[in-house]
């Protein structure tokens, strides 16, 4: 990987709590100015990572720079990081304006009072300074956590699960929001979350983890579209998987032919065009099975969610996956599938 000069670059990083390795060799950089979300399941290290990255977690090995300078030994205080975590933490005491303002030193009264009421516009929560924090909603508090760790303008955010305390429909508003306030803050990020969707909406390029090591970092379009793994997919929510072979160009299955990815020069490892081979995986998305094809399936359970139905099927090969259709539909003991290829992605067996 090339290391850029500017910004944030991490080189082979592990972090170990005694015998336990939390990250294993992580390397990825981050240019002045862009968001990266760091993803994956539970346990799978993200925290760990951000924690050696603001320097509260010694790094066991590898490095952490800025502008191509080593933090090692240099001291949290001191590494231009701002921290927001998913309690925001204010100050009880304090008011909404004395939150914000709490990190902003050397500044005469009236330019700190000019800054706090920026940055609550640009929170929206302008007027909201005199508030006592005890009165604000939890979306407020934490709009308002993210305006203090703003105010001292750090060189470096990082944001662990800043969202995940909140419910789902204030989450899904104020994801767009943070991305609109990164951005125009101009804020270089490091964004912690468990949930795709949410790094999807916020970052510029994802990094998701699986087990204490990096396995892929992309676009949000490209990793969805071009998974490295059947892991990294199955993170994503593709599944089942189901073999596939490589016939001119095409992953032919059990429910049809997967074209695949455009782009892809060359198919995955181990494979070769016009030839069969064994060797491949397709896995289904959320919309791959839709209703009204050839192919008839015992339902095994029904939901309506979000205005359509997802029904879980059994598929030929035994293994349970779901198909969709929109609005409200009733099934009786079968229905027929098709598969959408769209929805489907191919990725090494
Ligand atoms: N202070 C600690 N002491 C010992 N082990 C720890 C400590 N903190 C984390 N771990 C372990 O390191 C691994 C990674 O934990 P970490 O909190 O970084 O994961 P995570 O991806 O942030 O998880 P979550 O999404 O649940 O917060 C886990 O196995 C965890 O049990």
């Amino acid at each position: 990987m090339v290391t850029r000069a500017g910004g944030l670059a991490v080189h082979d990083l592990t972090v170990r709590y005694g015998p336990t390795t939390a990250a294993r060799r992580v390397t990825f950089d981050l240019a002045e100015g862009e968001v990266l979300a760091l993803v994956g399941p539970s346990g799978s290290g993200k925290s760990s990572l951000l924690r050696a990255v603001a320097g509260l977690e010694p790094a066991a090995e590898g490095a952490v720079r800025w502008d191509g300078q080593d933090l090692a030994d240099v001291p949290v205080h001191r590494r231009g990081v701002g921290l927001l975590f998913q309690d925001g933490q204010l100050f009880p005491h304090r008011s909404v304006a004395g939150n914000v303002g709490y990190g902003l030193t050397g500044l005469s009264r009236r330019a700190r009072a000019s800054r706090v009421n920026e940055l609550l516009d640009l929170v929206g929560l302008p007027g909201y300074g005199p508030r006592a924090v005890g009165t604000l909603s939890g979306g407020q508090a934490q709009r308002v956590a993210l305006a203090r760790s703003l105010a001292p303008e750090p060189r470096l955010l990082l944001l662990d699960e800043p969202l995940s305390a909140l419910d789902r429909a204030l989450r899904e508003r104020l994801t767009g929001e943070l991305r609109r306030i990164l951005r125009v803050s101009g804020t270089t990020a490091l964004y912690v979350t468990h949930d795709h969707d949410e790094a999807f909406t916020v970052a510029d390029r994802v990094a998701v983890l699986l087990d204490g090591h990096l396995a892929q970092v992309d676009t949000p379009a490209q990793l969805w579209r071009r998974p490295v793994s059947r892991e990294v997919a199955a993170f994503l929510g593709y599944g089942p998987f189901l073999p596939a072979e490589i016939w001119d160009g095409l992953a032919r299955m059990v429910l049809g032919d997967v074209p695949l990815p455009a782009g892809a020069s060359t198919p995955p490892a181990g494979t070769a065009t016009g030839r069969a081979t064994s060797q491949l995986l397709v896995g289904l998305g959320p919309d791959a099975l839709q209703l009204g094809g050839e192919l008839a399936v015992p339902v095994l359970a029904r939901r309506f969610v979000r205005g359509r139905t997802e029904m879980e099927v059994r598929l030929p090969d035994g293994q349970v996956a779901t198909a969709v259709t929109r609005g409200a539909a009733e099934a009786a003991g079968q229905v027929r599938i098709r598969l959408d290829p769209g929805g489907a992605v191919v990725v090494p067996a």
